[in-house]
């Protein structure tokens, strides 16, 4: 870190209409400084990124960027700052070379030739994906981790002074939010300063050098790297009623053998090279679902709701008498079953962005709040949606604004909300905290633990190893695409669950730790 101030903001205030997003918020950025900006969802952080950036301008106070004022996103290009915001923003009809572009025509056309560009493209894209991509194809046809890191090499082609990333590892598994440190790590160590909001709190201690608190819309607190610990960061974000409630965690409880099954897949594929395998929810459990990206668990969440044909697996589930399992054939079968489905990709699989958040939540409940001669019990729905709202805390204006004013985070918890709100008996998560805050998460373990003691069943998909701990009853880790392991009791811990994403047995977990640590 310099002592070069890169963005200085100052006593800087924004409304959207009723709502006052920032009160009162400073923050000072160093050149080749990782500077996290943390907070409950609908903080501010996002507000303060745009405010940077030039998409939206302060009502009050002074924001300068590389001590310019910005009034624009060109004028934000023009002082070299680059956003990554928190929705993956690419151009599904185009191809990954042409969105990796796009914007940049002024800083490339003139002092590079397009082979010359084509292959700086390739090289960055490789190193951050892993693995060699084909820059003509077209992106829609890529799964979201890639489109996210199209996103990525975009701005870091553009060799930032300032790189802001809003949520950007959000869509990451594990190996490529590695990936994604070591790239912020190149980028600081050229002097650039890197600010991220992010609510993952791993990647907060390991890549933070200082960290800026927001709660509700005020600037609360400057933590140096030694002191961004879980707990210093809860009590700044949480205001001094919650504090208590929030430290509550939950526990995972052991499952005993002689427990019901919920749901069973037996036979699974869920991809062509899938060695079938079978699958078993105990009633009343919490089943985590891990592996690293592509490995077949997305696709196997995915076969359980029913959402995509798999290329085999035959789901079964408790009927409504618990008398016995029946079989689950369509989409709109496991619905009426009481399977459901929360995805974490809230843009493609989720929100309605024309409705409203009324709408969002009580979409799946219509049918079953009909009176009679088809009257829509309205005031039911009412009672639901405060219930739903008020359990996760979501922060809303008015019921009938759009989803798309919420924050990030908040359009997330309506997308749990309705999942609660159809009275389910199996909840199939994928990846559902992407981007909701470090007290919703504990607010949702809890409601999900009290769904589970109530004798509901969850299947918890997440791609961030935290998650599990002292929450999952099990953790059924994929490789190669099908279980690899199944874990439970105390191998439900960071450095068997990871061993176990690379293929590597219980027993081996130990090996495996030392040669990552090595290298
Ligand atoms: N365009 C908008 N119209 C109306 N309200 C808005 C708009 N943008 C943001 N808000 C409101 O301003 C507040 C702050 O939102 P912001 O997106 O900055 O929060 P955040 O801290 O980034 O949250 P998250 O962690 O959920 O992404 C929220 O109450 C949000 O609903």
């Amino acid at each position: 870190m310099t002592n070069d101030v890169a963005v200085s903001m100052t006593a800087v205030a924004k409304s959207f209409g009723e709502t006052k997003a920032l009160k009162k918020c400073d923050f000072v950025a160093k050149a080749g400084e990782v500077h996290a900006i943390v907070g409950e969802n609908g903080s501010g952080k996002s507000t303060m990124a745009k405010i940077m950036s030039g998409v939206i301008a302060a009502d009050a106070g002074s924001a300068l960027i590389l001590g310019k004022s910005i009034a624009s996103p060109v004028d934000a290009k023009e002082v070299g700052l680059a956003t990554i915001f928190q929705e993956v923003l690419v151009a599904d009809e185009a191809s990954v070379l042409d969105n990796l572009f796009v914007g940049s025509e002024d800083l490339f056309s003139l002092r590079k030739s397009s082979k010359e560009r084509e292959s700086l493209a390739q090289s960055l894209l490789d190193r951050l994906v892993g693995k060699h991509v084909d820059l003509r194809q077209n992106v829609g046809d890529l799964p979201l981790s890639v489109k996210q890191w199209i996103v990525i090499a975009r701005a870091v082609l553009r060799k930032p002074k300032v790189l802001i990333l809003d949520e950007s590892s959000a869509a990451l598994d594990l190996d490529a939010t590695v990936r994604l440190h070591e790239e912020i790590d190149r980028l600081r160590s050229e002097g650039c300063a890197v600010i991220i909001v992010t609510h993952r709190i791993a990647e907060l201690v390991r890549i933070a050098d200082r960290a800026t608190i927001l709660r509700d819309g005020f600037t609360v607190g400057v933590l140096e790297k030694s002191e961004i610990t879980e707990a210093n960061l809860l009590r700044m974000m949480t205001p001094q009623d919650r504090q208590i409630s929030a430290a509550a965690s939950t526990s995972a409880a052991r499952l005993s053998g002689d427990r019901k099954e919920a749901l069973s897949v037996h036979g699974a594929r869920p991809q062509e090279a899938s060695q079938p395998f079978d699958f078993v929810l105990p009633q009343g459990s919490i089943v985590g679902v891990a592996g690293l990206d592509g490995q077949g668990q997305d696709a196997f969440v995915r076969l359980v709701a029913r959402i995509i044909s798999p290329f085999g697996g035959e789901v079964r589930v408790l009927d409504r008498e618990s008398t016995g399992l029946v079989k689950v054939s369509t989409l709109d079968d496991a619905a009426n079953k009481g399977i459901v489905y929360v995805s974490g990709d809230r843009k493609r699989e989720g929100i309605f962005p024309q409705q409203s958040i009324f709408e969002n939540l009580a979409i799946g409940i219509y049918q079953k709040n009909l009176g009679p001669f088809g009257v829509i019990r309205r005031k039911r729905l009412k009672q639901t949606f405060a219930r739903e709202i008020e359990r996760l805390r979501v922060k809303i204006g008015h019921p009938d604004n759009r989803i798309t004013s919420l924050s990030g985070g908040n359009q997330q918890k309506v997308l749990i909300g309705r999942a609660f709100a159809n009275d389910p008996r199996v909840i199939v998560l994928n990846d559902p905290a992407r981007g909701v805050d470090l007290n919703t998460k504990r607010d949702l373990y809890r409601e999900l633990r009290l769904f589970a003691e109530g004798g509901g069943s969850v299947i918890y998909l997440s791609s961030e190893i935290e998650e599990f701990l002292g929450f999952a009853d099990r953790v059924d880790v994929f490789h190669k695409g099908s279980i690899h392991r199944s874990l439970d009791g105390p191998d439900i811990n960071e450095e068997t669950i990871l061993a176990a994403m690379f293929g590597r047995s219980v027993a081996d977990t130990m090996e495996f730790s030392k040669e990552r640590k090595a290298h």
